[in-house]
């Protein structure tokens, strides 16, 4: 952010490295506005500035040498990129911070160097879109420094040059600049302590909406302020956003801005980055007072948008609360309709609501949230995807979004690259991993069949175990990792590719049936080419000996990983080492496998072949001496009889 312009007791000024210009508001041409150099502070001026160098959260600590340093060489460290460009600033224009030192802000101007007692900061926040801090000078005399939106400062100004400040303030903020007013108060000590002592009890209140009573106990001494002007900074566009926004909306992506800022800088802000084109027709719904009002005005334009323009449409802060409460559904049937919106002044809690307003949508659309600041975070939070962006503005919109992106124009290839592979990845992932068990279980089903529904299983456990961990499981990891079904550089120049994927066309029921189908021919062909095939002659081993059932399972089970793995070779239209090795790797470990499998099954039928001998031996064995045992038995009784015969 750089500091561009101020309005100093209602006079503009230009600044350029410290030197101040005195701008002509009715000259015509842009360059010929700023006049002859500014010879040195005015008392105005001066404390114009000492507010700025006061009124901030700024840090850095104190150290005698800087006295004598270039204020212009000082790096401010601050939360907020608005803080540091007004700091760099007022170094610049001679009214230097020097740092924080127990308790007390150093500040040299002209020269001297003076310390300011910090007795009280009553902290920015982007409801009550200002702050202030409550100083003792160097002549014991309490100051309030206040600074902040003027749509929350301003009602708070009974002093000063309000109407030419303002003038200012809109002059700057067509410009597309951020603006602020800076206004004080010189305190009564009586006051002072009254006052603090509310504001303090309030923030150690743990009842109620202890916010609210805080904003309160801070009015009791944020009043009757007097108004020292208006600072201008420019915050830049990031390179490469213009073609980022005009690339997502090719690509059927709507762009909402939601934004803090004013209505007319977000304005000028969104004609800066081709949010808005030249001629789109800006639809308002600023400045309503009253719920039937903007009703009125959403219905009013929603009749317009019929003839379908190209609208820009333009909601304030105070308006979209009032429209959220009273017309949500109109307010999102004009926003839909509109190709580009821009929503200014909203709070945090606000742009929350807008991103949940258009998420629980009819349509159910997919919602991203990118945003830089703090005040982003409750939306990045409410939208499907977050994106934060690593900005200057700390560091919390990076830590609660999903994704952090280092520049804007990032994201474009965030979401049309990436995102359209890694959604084209898991689509096909998803559905192949139903069509590989599918091509794997039917034939089961069918040997089931064929055996007149015996409860024997066609595959050993070895191999239902290993189909989906060992065979099938690697190929479909790395195509889920490396499938590119489109270049790159395709999918950046032609961003419309994007549309193709849009409303999850991949996971509709049509696609999974296809691959259903797909599955089951498949499984026919494993199973009954064996079968059939084996039908015509069993005899299949060089020993003439007939195959049996693992045989049998083994071919349909191979046929079944090939088949799968085949499969996924050709749908996959970008063929890696990686992936081609993850199939080599497959099959060879299929053999393998099968290999040591079947050389344990024979040593295990040996084994058994043995065994059963064994015991048959043994029986025999028993069996002839039970027979000799009998014969012998049958032979002492015939001579029994053949000796009684005798006798
Ligand atoms: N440090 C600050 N001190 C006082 N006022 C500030 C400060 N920072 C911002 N403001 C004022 O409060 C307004 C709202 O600030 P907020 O941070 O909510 O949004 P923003 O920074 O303007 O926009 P964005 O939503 O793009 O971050 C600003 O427009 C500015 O006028
Ligand atoms: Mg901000």
């Amino acid at each position: 952010m750089v500091f561009r312009r101020c309005c100093i007791n209602g006079v503009p000024y230009h600044e350029v490295r410290g030197v101040l210009r005195e701008m002509d508001s009715s000259a015509a041409d842009v360059d010929s506005r700023a006049g002859d150099p500014v010879e040195g502070l005015t008392a105005a001026m001066e404390h114009f500035f000492l507010a700025l160098a006061l009124c901030h959260s700024s840090q850095m600590d104190y150290e005698e040498r800087f006295d004598t340093l270039d204020g212009a060489e000082f790096q401010y460290e601050s939360s907020s990129p608005d803080e540091r460009a007004l700091l760099q600033a007022c170094a610049r224009c001679g009214v230097v911070f020097l740092g924080e030192s127990s308790g007390y802000y150093v500040v040299r101007a002209r020269g001297k160097v003076s310390a300011y007692r910090r007795l009280e900061v009553l902290e920015f926040t982007s409801e009550r879109k200002r702050m202030s801090v409550v100083v003792r000078d160097p002549s014991n005399q309490i100051w309030l420094f206040c600074k902040g939106a003027e749509s929350t400062v301003l009602p708070l100004v009974t002093h000063g040059q309000k109407t030419r400040t303002m003038d200012c303030i809109q002059e700057f903020a067509m410009r597309g600049l951020r603006t602020m007013l800076v206004a004080c108060r010189r305190i009564p000590r009586e006051e002072y302590h009254a006052a603090m002592l509310a504001v303090r009890s309030a923030r150690c209140t743990m009842a109620g909406d202890r916010e609210s009573q805080i904003s309160s106990a801070c009015l009791g001494v944020e009043r009757d302020l007097t108004l020292l002007g208006a600072t201008a900074v420019e915050d830049r566009l990031q390179p490469g956003v213009r073609e980022a926004l005009a690339n997502l909306r090719d690509a059927g992506i709507k762009t909402w801005i939601l934004t803090g800022d004013k209505v007319e800088t977000a304005i000028s802000i969104s004609y800066a980055s081709r949010h808005f084109q030249l001629e789109s027709e800006l639809l308002f719904v600023t400045e309503h007072t009253s719920g039937p009002v903007v009703t009125r005005t959403l219905r009013v334009l929603r009749d317009r948008l019929v003839s379908g323009d190209n609208f820009g449409l333009v909601v304030d802060g105070e308006s979209l609360a009032l429209a959220l409460q009273h017309a949500p559904d109109l307010l999102l049937e004009v926003g839909l309709a509109c190709p580009a919106v821009v929503c200014c002044r909203l709070s945090p809690l606000q742009k929350c609501q807008v991103v949940r307003l258009i998420k629980n949508s009819r349509s159910r659309p997919t919602t991203a949230a990118i945003g830089d600041g703090a005040n982003d975070v409750s939306m990045i939070q409410e939208a499907h995807v977050g994106l934060g962006l690593m900005g200057k503005e700390g560091r919390q919109a990076e830590r609660c979004s999903d994704f952090a992106v280092a520049r804007f124009r990032f994201v474009q290839r965030a979401l049309l690259v990436h995102g359209h592979w890694y959604y084209y990845r898991l689509a096909i992932l998803v559905h192949y991993f139903f069509y590989k068990n599918v091509v794997f279980v039917l034939p089961q089903f069918y040997f089931i069949i064929f055996t007149a529904f015996s409860p024997q299983s066609m595959y050993t456990s070895v191999f239902l175990t290993c189909f989906n961990i060992i065979f099938t499981s690697a190929p479909v990891l790395v195509y889920g990792l490396l499938e590119q079904n489109r270049p790159s550089y395709q999918l950046l120049q032609y961003p419309p590719l994007y549309k193709g994927h849009q409303g999850n066309r991949l996971m509709k029921t049509s696609h999974f049936l296809v691959w259903l189908t797909a599955g089951i021919w498949h499984s026919l062909v494993v199973f009954f080419v064996p079968v059939l095939a084996l039908h015509c002659n069993t005899v299949l081993l060089e020993n003439g000996s007939e195959i049996d059932m693992l045989c049998l399972s083994t071919l349909v089970y191979s046929s079944a990983v090939l088949v799968v793995n085949f499969k996924l070779l050709l749908i996959s239209q970008y063929w890696t080492f990686p992936f081609l090795l993850s199939i080599i790797i497959s099959l060879l470990l299929l053999h393998v496998i099968n290999l040591i499998y079947a050389v344990i099954d024979i040593c295990y039928a040996v084994f058994n072949e043995r065994k059963i001998g064994l015991q048959e031996s043994e029986q025999s064995l028993v069996k002839s001496q039970t027979k000799f045992q009998c014969c012998n038995q049958d032979e002492i009784g015939l001579l029994v009889n053949h000796f009684n015969q005798i006798q």
